[in-house]
């Protein structure tokens, strides 16, 4: 019988099988960063053990590093201990480290695959649950606990459970409005958060196979919010594009002997996957988050749902809650919805075409009376290519912040954040209580609902802008 992608990377790392125990598996690269690496580190130091491959073994650091004054000591007690720590225990285990202030430096999993690290059919994993990223080269990527952490530090394997495959097919091709993040959101929704629970996800279809790695990136990314064990697509021509002539990628011979190989990592035709979703790409609109799980979304021409309207009992309490929280009523048009903070960044849209699409929209335009948008490129890499367009001058004419590059206001780990009550559109992945300050209120969306949204100070997509939007900007 036929083998998934999934399968396929599977098979090709089990390093030790014995029935009745999860595989071993050997892991290809490990990223770190400084919030799941200390304890690893000091079960090290404890056990006397060295970093077995420091070769394939890079951190840098994102949650806790501020976006302003990054020349500046780290006003935060606990977020300046975090950096000093990562900083002392790479220096001690000889591991690569880009920190703050390093032109490599920036979200975990936007450093991967820019330097050209994450391959695919490599294993990928990291102490952070959007490791599921990296799946967008057809590599295998999990989000790990500290204690697999210090296990993969001193072993490069680890031992895993086989998961189960789920094939999503997305059918159709999306309208020329509707982006990856509508498009995964739109899947959570459907599929829920605990839909991909014990599976690793494979994205499909055409609609998937015409996406950018960025796109692709976007849609692996929040794998993770419908609970899944990791996302996949499998590498084509897009993704070899992408990685040649990156640092880290093959070169000459070694080149076409990859992608040679890359080019066997497809799911085939008599594979069979544990289980199918069908979207139909085709049918898809901008969509929006209301409520306070990454599944409480809905298109943005709808209306707040009625927690009556949920048959499932535990789906209509988590509905009443989270409209409480986030101070909606049932019935209030999304589109009505305003907001007070905006915010483009994180490792799910904090990306080169996110903030190039961003710009775009708000180029020209202001942005609304008492908003306040935050740009965060998700590595300074980033933020030197969007400062070669001119975005970062586009962003800032608009009355935008460009800010440095790290996690951000993606969660309350570092001083940007919502202040309680405050209501956010924000690009990043996670809208749960408090997730973006205490008492803050996220709406996920995609960038280019974000920079709508930002320009009319309620939730909008660019259709709804109108020409005067953008006299108003020239007259001001
Ligand atoms: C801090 C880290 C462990 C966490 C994660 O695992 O994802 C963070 O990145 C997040 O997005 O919530
Ligand atoms: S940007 Fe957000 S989701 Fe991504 S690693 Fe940082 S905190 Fe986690």
């Amino acid at each position: 019988m036929g083998r998934t992608l999934a399968e396929k990377v599977w098979d090709d790392h089990v390093v030790r099988r014995a029935e009745g125990e999860p595989d071993l598996l050997y892991i290809d690269l490990h990223l770190l960063h400084e919030v799941t690496s200390p304890q690893a580190f000091d079960g090290l130091r404890l056990n006397g053990r060295q970093v077995r491959r420091t070769d394939l073994t890079i951190a840098t650091e994102d949650h806790n590093t501020p976006t302003l004054d990054i020349d500046k000591p780290i006003a935060d007690p606990v977020s300046r201990t975090q950096l000093e720590t990562l900083r002392k225990n790479c220096a001690e285990f000889g591991v690569r480290l880009h920190p703050l202030g390093d032109v490599e430096q920036g979200v975990v999993h936007v450093v991967g695959p820019q330097l050209g690290l994450t391959q695919p059919g490599t294993t990928v994993v990291c102490g952070d649950s959007h490791t599921s990223t990296h799946g967008a080269f057809g590599a295998l990527a999990f989000g790990i606990g500290t204690s697999q952490v210090e296990h993969v530090l001193a072993t490069q394997t680890l031992p895993l459970a086989r998961p189960k495959t789920m094939a999503i097919t997305v059918g159709g091709e999306l309208p020329a409005d509707v982006t990856a993040k509508d498009l995964i959101l739109a899947i959570i929704a459907k599929i829920g958060t605990g839909g991909g629970q014990g599976y690793v996800i494979e994205y499909r279809g055409p609609a998937i196979e015409k996406l950018s790695m960025e796109a692709r990136m976007t849609v692996c990314n929040m794998s993770i919010e419908a609970g899944a064990r990791a996302g996949m697509i499998a590498p084509d021509r897009t993704t070899f594009d992408y990685l040649q002539g990156r640092d880290h990628a093959p070169s000459g011979a070694d080149w076409d002997a990859a992608v040679e190989y890359w080019q066997t990592l497809r799911t085939d035709d008599d594979a069979v996957f544990d289980h199918e979703v069908y979207i139909d790409g085709a049918a898809l609109a901008p969509f929006v988050t209301w409520g306070t799980n990454p599944a409480q979304g809905a298109p943005l021409s709808a209306s707040v749902p009625d927690p009556a309207s949920f048959d499932d009992p535990s789906e209509r309490q988590a509905a009443e809650k989270a409209l409480e929280y986030m101070g909606l009523h049932a019935g209030q048009p999304l589109r009505e919805v305003t907001v007070d903070t905006v915010f483009v960044g994180s490792c799910t849209n904090g990306r080169i075409e996110d903030l190039r699409a961003a710009a775009s929209i708000v180029e020209g335009r202001q942005v609304a009376d008492g908003v306040r948008m935050l740009v965060v490129p998700g590595s300074v890499r980033v933020a030197l290519q969007a400062v070669a367009e001119g975005l970062d001058k586009v962003f800032t004419a608009s009355g935008a912040e460009w800010r440095h590059a790290g996690c951000s206001m993606c969660l309350g780990m570092n001083p940007d954040q919502l202040a309680p009550g405050e209501r956010s559109a924000s690009t990043s992945n996670r809208n749960f209580e408090g997730r973006q300050g205490k008492g803050g209120r996220t709406h996920l969306v995609s960038p280019q609902v974000a920079a709508a949204t930002a320009v009319l100070g309620h939730l909008a997509s660019p259709a709804d802008l109108t020409d005067s939007d953008a006299r108003t900007a020239v007259e001001a």
